[in-house]
């Protein structure tokens, strides 16, 4: 496995291979690898002849400068992972590198970026949509994997490769889970015992939501419950919990017709203590 630091010795690497007909898959990472992150690997593994890692703790897309300061590193482990699952090239840029002196420019996306983590956290989707759009260009890849986890960015990124005429596929991997089903997050490592086993209620709680609105429940109403089990179990405050549609993140209520409903999601941030847990659930499962 290659490990490279420069802008330079990344795209002397791609050319070669890309002279050599060879398929790309890229899989951005911010490092403190977990499964979730090895399963977007594996994919690439699959549909491509050379996978490219990169690990880079983008500071643009912090909104709050604690949670940059105590995101996990632990990059010897990083890379042992990634040699273990058989990717090609890690890139390991530091900030200047991506963004050095005079640096300007940002790539931000309309609407969709106005609501769930786009809102609650000012600043951040633009810091994504810059950084993943500067690295897309870096390393050229055939494809690109994203977590649906993330399924604001997944979109987000979708639009920007196809407004932007960037020939990438922009694909997004099903959430990997904990036995509980806590959806696998680097900032789960910052959790408490106590904190641990309240996490898993998120889940808990927007499966149910989904379980009751393809049962023919009031979507206002299952939210209400929801907010309220949320609370009561242990969390401090929650960002959003809302149904918006999987194409376009467009609000779902009772006004939807059932069609549009089936093609939403529940999606939800809360806050334990100083760390912010995101998922979101289909409703048609
Ligand atoms: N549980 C998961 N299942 C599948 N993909 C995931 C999972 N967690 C993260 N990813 C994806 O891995 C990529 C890199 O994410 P990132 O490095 O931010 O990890 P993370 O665990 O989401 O960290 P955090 O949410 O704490 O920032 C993103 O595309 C993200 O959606
Ligand atoms: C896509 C990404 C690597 C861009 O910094 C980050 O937002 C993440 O880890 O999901
Ligand atoms: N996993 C998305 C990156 C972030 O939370 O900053």
């Amino acid at each position: 496995m290659r490990i490279v630091k420069s802008k330079r010795d990344l795209r002397a690497l791609v050319s070669d291979w890309k002279a050599d007909k060879q398929e790309i898959g890229v899989v951005m990472t911010m490092g403190a690898l977990h499964e979730g992150h090895l399963s977007l690997v594996d994919a690439a593994k699959t549909d491509n002849d050379r996978v490219i890692a990169t690990i880079f703790i983008n500071p643009r897309q912090f909104d709050n400068k604690s949670d940059l300061a105590t995101y996990p590193v632990d990059t010897d482990a990083d890379l042992k992972k990634l040699e273990e699952a058989g990717v090609d090239l890690v890139y390991l840029p530091q900030v200047d590198e991506i963004y050095p002196n005079g640096y300007s420019t940002t790539v931000a996306v309309g609407t969709m970026q106005d609501c769930l983590c786009g809102a609650t956290r000012p600043g951040h989707m633009d810091g994504v949509t810059t950084v993943v759009s500067k690295l897309l260009i870096q390393t050229s890849p055939d494809r690109a994997y994203f977590g649906q986890k993330d399924f604001q960015q997944y979109l987000l990124i979708q639009r920007v490769a196809s407004d932007l005429d960037l020939s990438v596929d922009v694909i997004g991997v099903p959430t990997v889970r904990e036995d509980d089903n806590l959806a696998l997050s680097s900032r789960n490592r910052r959790l408490s015992e106590e904190q641990r086993a309240i996490a898993p209620t998120l889940y808990k709680v927007e499966s149910t939501i989904a379980d009751l609105i393809r049962q023919g429940e009031a979507v206002d109403h299952v939210l209400e419950w929801g907010r309220k089990v949320i609370l009561d179990s242990g969390f401090e405050r929650i960002d959003y919990l809302e149904v918006r549609s999987e194409e376009d993140l467009e609000l779902l209520g009772d006004v939807a017709d059932r069609d549009n409903l089936l093609n939403g999601r529940v999606f939800v941030a809360a806050w334990l203590g100083n760390t912010r847990l995101i998922d979101n659930y289909p409703i048609s499962r």
